[in-house]
């Protein structure tokens, strides 16, 4: 029977069996990064269940304005967000949230909980009507400011090394909870009849090479030269191309099957596209524990000092061999110079 070799834990053992082993095995003794971890599932099976409907329910569709990030909200990415945010200010251990969704802070009215959390609510939202797998991004940080006071900024720009926990849910074919608390990736598949998440992927390893690449053709004619030279060279060498557009589902395949996603800076978004807080940083911290890697194109992502909460950064991500092998592409001519 396949196991969580560092927990013992066979496949099948239930997400709240998991947590309780690992706060004693980890020493997040306290249990308050659990019930959190716990809050986020919680979330994520009413969000889930949200997804599966919105059809019928009301759901599709957009709300006709745009967020912070001046994108279209789709209604699932205000419900997913409302959602998230219920679940984290019932549970009371947050006490401040940064989402995509939201331009400032959202204080959770808990002042006195340990905690902050940056998410993404719904991730992929130009799939959402189109029946194609999407997801929800979370980080966590041990807050910074003093227990019973607001939070502030400073609790959120610590910067991608300090975060404490970091996954998704996925919301696909089946739908799955993948984390970290630092000591490895394990995968968790909901069964929506009993209501639970179960450890279906213990260990998540990624494979060190893969043949996939994962970004958006269309503007490939407008990367960095380096990152087109390095494109260009693995098709020659037969990687094949992937791209579903919900960065969750994409990383998700190239996780487990080898493969590098790649989102570079481009004329429309010349600091790159993804949120550092909420996309790259919990991404990089759960990638890099699964054994792969994620730079910004000079810097390793959970290296970078964030300077403000909606921050953007180009991306590149994945199979430790390939992104490596792109890090030496695009440093070559500052090598030569
Ligand atoms: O449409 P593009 O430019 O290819 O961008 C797709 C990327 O943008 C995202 O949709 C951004 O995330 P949101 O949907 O949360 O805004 C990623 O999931 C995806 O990889
Ligand atoms: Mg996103
Ligand atoms: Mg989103």
């Amino acid at each position: 029977m396949e196991t969580n070799n560092q927990l013992g834990l066979p496949v099948g053992v239930t997400l709240d069996r998991f947590i309780k082993r690992s706060q004693s095995a980890f020493g997040y003794a306290t249990g308050e990064l659990s019930q959190l971890l716990r809050d986020i599932a919680l979330a994520g099976k009413i969000v889930n269940r949200e997804i599966n409907q919105a059809g019928l329910i009301g759901l599709a569709g957009s709300m006709g304005n745009a967020n912070v990030q001046g994108e279209t909200q789709q209604k699932l990415d205000v419900i997913a967000n409302i959602r998230f945010v219920r679940a984290l200010k019932n549970g009371g251990e947050a006490c401040a949230i940064v989402s995509e969704e939201e331009e400032d802070i959202i204080y959770t009215g808990n002042d006195t909980g340990k905690y902050v959390v940056a998410m993404d609510p719904l991730d992929g939202s130009s799939n959402i009507d189109v029946n194609v797998s999407v997801g929800t991004i979370f980080s966590i940080y041990r807050r910074v400011s003093p227990l019973g006071t607001k939070a502030t900024f400073e609790d959120f720009l610590q910067g991608g090394e300090k975060q404490v926990a970091a996954g998704y849910i996925l919301y696909g074919t089946s739908t799955m909870l993948v984390y970290t608390t630092g000591h490895g990736v394990s995968g968790f598949t909901y069964e929506t009849s009993l209501g639970e998440f179960f450890l279906s992927h213990p260990d998540i390893k990624s494979p060190v090479n893969g043949n996939m690449y994962t970004c958006n053709d269309a503007y490939i004619k407008n990367f960095p030269e380096m990152v087109q030279e390095y494109i260009q060279r693995i098709r020659e060498k037969g990687c094949t191309a992937r791209y579903i557009g919900s960065m969750v589902a994409d990383l998700h395949r190239n996780l487990l099957k080898g493969g590098i996603y790649l989102y570079p800076p481009v004329p429309k978004t010349p600091d790159g596209k993804l949120r550092l807080l909420y996309e790259c940083y919990p991404l990089a911290f759960l990638v890099e524990q699964a054994g792969g890697k994620a730079f910004d194109g000079n810097h390793r992502t959970l290296e970078i000092l964030p300077n403000y909460i909606h921050q953007r950064s180009p991306l590149y991500i994945g199979s430790a061999a390939m992104v490596e092998e792109l890090m030496k592409t695009i440093q070559k001519p500052q090598e030569l110079t």
